[in-house]
């Protein structure tokens, strides 16, 4: 049978090719990882609650195996992430009396965090995903409400890339989200990422997270958010890719194995967006999926618990599916 092509090796030339991973996932599909990926991105392994569960405590024993590996294969590595309203311990949050904390203690502790972490990993991380996810998706209003936002005011975005840059002038510093192709929500990270470059705000980038499904974001809202990013002479890196077989609001849960009509518009839009993405190769430089395989992705548990999915290009005997060969031979 035909030798597999290392999927990186297709992309030479192109842009990285990356996928992230866990403990577990690099114990059961580490050849894979190391044949087919050049990036690495820890999935949890260096959220805020994983390495500073406690004010004065870090944990780094996870993420610093993911270190290790990346070194080791020599892989590159994406940090994921710094600020996030998700997966933070809420200690971060409180202050000694079990009330909300100050916004200038806040940044303080953000600015530990920032120098522990940033500093620790300087030389093996090359960019990180510095504020992940503070754009709100509907209404009005700019930025969704969090803690973040709630105690320390919209100066936290700024803040957190600049704490960032101070550890480490080298790290590419990005900011990521998911719809990011939607058009209002594509404005808004725009007229965010606008407002931070026009106070010279150290950002570098900007992180599509690429959470797509077989219907939608169309090639026209993917090709128009690539344009209007690379438009703030940014470097676009897709940081969290995967092509969900539903839609996002289908919970649909009596799937057992992918049918074959689903495989089949699965590989027809994965084609699709690689020779989308190869086009715009000179303002993308990585791309990332959110897994190695379809034994392991998170979309079996989001948005509907327990439910299978199969959203990457490699099925769950770690053989590779009709989309990787589409994506592979390009047309
Ligand atoms: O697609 C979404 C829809 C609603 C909320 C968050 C997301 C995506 N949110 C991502 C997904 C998985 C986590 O492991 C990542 O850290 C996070 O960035």
């Amino acid at each position: 049978n035909r030798s597999i092509p290392k999927l990186y090796e297709a992309f030479h030339g192109c842009f990285d090719i990356g996928a992230a991973v866990n403990p577990r996932t690099i114990a059961q599909s580490g050849d894979l990882i190391a044949n087919h990926y050049n990036s690495l991105t820890a999935e949890n392994e260096m959220k805020f609650e994983r390495l500073h569960p406690w004010e004065n405590s870090y944990t780094f024993e996870a993420a610093d195996k993911i270190v290790d590996y990346a070194r080791e294969h020599g892989k590159k590595l994406r940090g994921h992430t710094l600020v996030w309203h998700n997966q933070a311990p809420d200690w971060l949050f409180q202050d000694g009396e079990g009330g909300p904390v100050s916004g200038e203690t806040l940044l303080a502790r953000l600015k530990l965090h920032v120098d522990t972490v940033v500093r620790r990993y300087q030389g093996d991380i090359y960019a990180w995903d510095v504020v992940n996810e503070a754009i709100a998706d509907e209404g009005p209003e700019l930025l969704r409400s969090s803690p973040w936002l709630d105690i320390a005011g919209p100066g936290f975005i700024a803040k957190a890339f600049e704490f960032a840059h101070e550890a480490d002038p080298k790290a590419l510093l990005f900011y990521n989200d998911y719809n990011e192709s939607h058009p209002q929500k594509r404005d808004k990270i725009y007229e965010l990422l606008k407002s931070l470059l026009s106070q010279g705000v150290p950002v570098h980038g900007i992180g599509l997270q690429a959470h797509w499904n077989l219907f939608d974001p169309g090639l026209d809202e993917i090709r128009a958010a690539i344009e209007k990013y690379a438009s703030l002479g940014l470097v676009l890196h897709l940081t969290e890719m995967d092509l969900s077989l539903f839609r996002f609001d289908d919970v649909r849960a009596d799937l057992t194995a992918p049918p074959e009509e689903l495989l089949e518009l699965q590989a027809r839009k994965y084609e699709a967006v690689f020779n989308l993405l190869r086009e715009y190769k000179d303002v993308i430089d990585s791309v990332t999926f959110w897994g190695a395989a379809d034994d392991y992705t998170w979309l079996d548990n989001f948005p509907v618990r327990g439910r299978k999915n199969w959203p990457l290009l490699f099925d769950e005997n770690h053989q590779p599916k009709r989309s990787f060969w589409r994506v592979v031979d390009g047309r």
